[in-house]
């Protein structure tokens, strides 16, 4: 490509001369968000770099994600080279990792945002996590200590009747056990630097008797991979035939008459993507929205004011939303002070120019979300967390500051943009909303200093990053509360 890098002019600035392997495996160690955070400070919003045999694009603003991912959406939907996770483990049907260009990529994203339309929504989605919603006030009443254990459950119930009308209630529940080994396997193949071979991909030529620790592992993954969306489709399958499947998207679609082999790859995969696109997601969200009450009890008693002014002495509904000003406030500064996916990847498909800078096709395109939300331009006192900066819309609107990040950066952009964010939306509202309106977060130690936000401490750094683990007491804001959460054991 040096003959067209010639002809259509230079690459944008950045670090130079990095380390030829090591560098991406050292990032992601080091919360790599922070590195790109620098970057933009020193090289600006839109930065070139090599990282082992790839370009990389960072994109470090609204102005540069928004007209090259959302508006020349055609040209930067397409993923990074996986190695590991879809050349060697096999992940490529799965709608997250292929290129746009694969016709199944826009099948199945057409079949998950339509399992999620909005009839969908209100009688098949929003009763079951209102059912489960339930089951997690009443948990979080009586071992209210295991809330991380009871908040993945609650998901992975939700996930699995929505899915598959599956319903989970042991803890030791086989497809429940299947699911989590599968999306470990698939976020730590994907994850940069964890597997030599994604740094070195001449490595997959290593003929397999070597039998190195890497190609083991590898073949554990291909195992489950072939097995694990097989199994729950299979049973629903079978329901549907004999008349007793319960309502879910995989009974509906196989509702519709005898699918071909090619519709049937497509249905198994879209249950397994459901799991990995919805569970470690969400599961960080409200992780992080405990964490953040506990650490921040003023806004968490503004927000439970709102509630009780709003709802009165009852479980609140989405009915109410529209009145909940401060608590919707409240779960747009989750989205934005720790993003749930602080980098999302995608790359080009096409040689590309912008401002005067050339694009290589096949460069990987970062957006640094991380880097946006704490961009003080945009969210003054960027490192705070202040629900408050979203009510004053007017002001809002005129200085284009604190829009809101569920619109345009926490799901991602253009063509590849969540297609959970239908159900992700209201569920993290009214699961955040239902929580407040019983109970007190409140942190262990309400003295111990409080993290730094401008280093992103206390979050992990994995793909999808979340608070590190942590105590905190959750209990009954009331008499009445308590009241209220006997009342839904039976
Ligand atoms: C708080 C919850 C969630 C957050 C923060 C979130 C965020 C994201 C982000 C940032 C992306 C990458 C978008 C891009 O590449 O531009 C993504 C992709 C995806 N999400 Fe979500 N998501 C959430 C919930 C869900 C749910 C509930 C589902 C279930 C259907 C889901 C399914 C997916 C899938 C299948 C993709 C891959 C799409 C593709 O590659 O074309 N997500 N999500």
């Amino acid at each position: 490509s040096s003959l067209s890098r010639k002809r259509a002019g230079k690459l944008p600035p950045g670090p130079r001369g990095l380390p030829l392997l090591g560098n991406a495996l050292d990032m992601m160690k080091l919360r790599p968000w922070l590195v790109y955070n620098e970057w933009k400070q020193q090289y600006g919003d839109i930065v070139y770099f090599t990282a082992a045999d790839r370009g990389c694009l960072l994109l470090s603003s609204h102005k540069t994600t928004h007209e090259l991912m959302d508006k020349r959406g055609s040209n930067y939907a397409d993923r990074p080279r996986a190695v590991m996770s879809g050349e060697i483990v096999g992940y490529h049907p799965k709608v997250s990792v292929p290129n746009y260009n694969v016709p199944r990529v826009r099948q199945m994203r057409k079949i998950i945002i339509e399992g999620q339309n909005a009839k969908r929504l209100n009688d098949s989605i929003i009763p079951v996590v209102e059912e489960k919603l339930q089951g997690l006030l009443i948990s979080f009443l009586h071992k209210p200590d295991d809330f991380a254990h009871h908040i993945k459950k609650f998901i992975a119930g939700v996930i699995f009747e929505i899915t598959y009308g599956h319903v989970l209630e042991d803890d030791d529940d086989k497809l429940w056990e299947t699911y989590e080994q599968m999306s470990k396997d698939f976020s730590l193949s994907t994850s940069i630097g964890a597997f030599a071979v994604d740094s070195v991909p001449a490595l997959k030529y290593l003929p397999r008797w070597l039998n190195l620790g890497w190609m083991q592992e590898a073949d554990r993954m291909i195992a489950l991979r072939d097995v694990h969306a097989q199994v729950p489709y299979d049973a629903v399958k079978e329901q549907v035939a004999n008349g007793t499947a319960r309502p879910s998207l995989m009974a509906t679609l196989l509702e519709r008459g005898q699918p071909t082999l090619e519709q049937e790859d497509i249905f198994k995969w879209v249950g397994s993507d459901f799991y990995s696109g919805g569970s470690d997601t969400t599961t960080a969200f409200f992780l992080s929205f405990v964490y953040m009450m506990s650490l921040h009890p003023e806004a968490m008693r503004k927000a439970q004011k709102e509630i009780k002014q709003v709802v009165g002495n009852r479980l609140p509904t989405l009915a109410d939303k529209a009145q909940l000003m401060y608590v919707d406030a409240v779960v747009q500064e989750i989205f934005r002070l720790n993003p749930v996916v602080p980098i999302i990847p995608h790359a080009t498909a096409e040689d590309d120019e912008y401002e005067g800078y050339f694009i290589p096709k096949g460069t990987t395109v970062i957006a640094n979300v991380w880097a946006i939300a704490h961009d003080e331009s945009v969210y003054p006192d960027p490192h705070t967390f202040k629900p408050e900066r979203y009510l004053n819309q007017e002001e809002n609107a005129r200085t284009g500051t604190n829009p809101d990040p569920r619109k345009n950066m926490a799901f991602g952009y253009g063509r590849r943009i969540c297609p959970g964010q239908h159900m992700a939306e209201p569920v993290t509202f009214l699961t955040v909303m239902t929580i407040l309106s019983v109970f007190d977060i409140e942190a262990t130690n309400p003295n111990a200093p409080k993290p730094d936000f401008s280093k992103a401490e206390k979050y992990t750094t994995e793909l999808f990053s979340r608070p590190e683990p942590f105590t905190c007491r959750i209990v009954p804001s009331s008499k009445e509360s308590e009241a209220l959460i006997r009342a839904l054991e039976v």
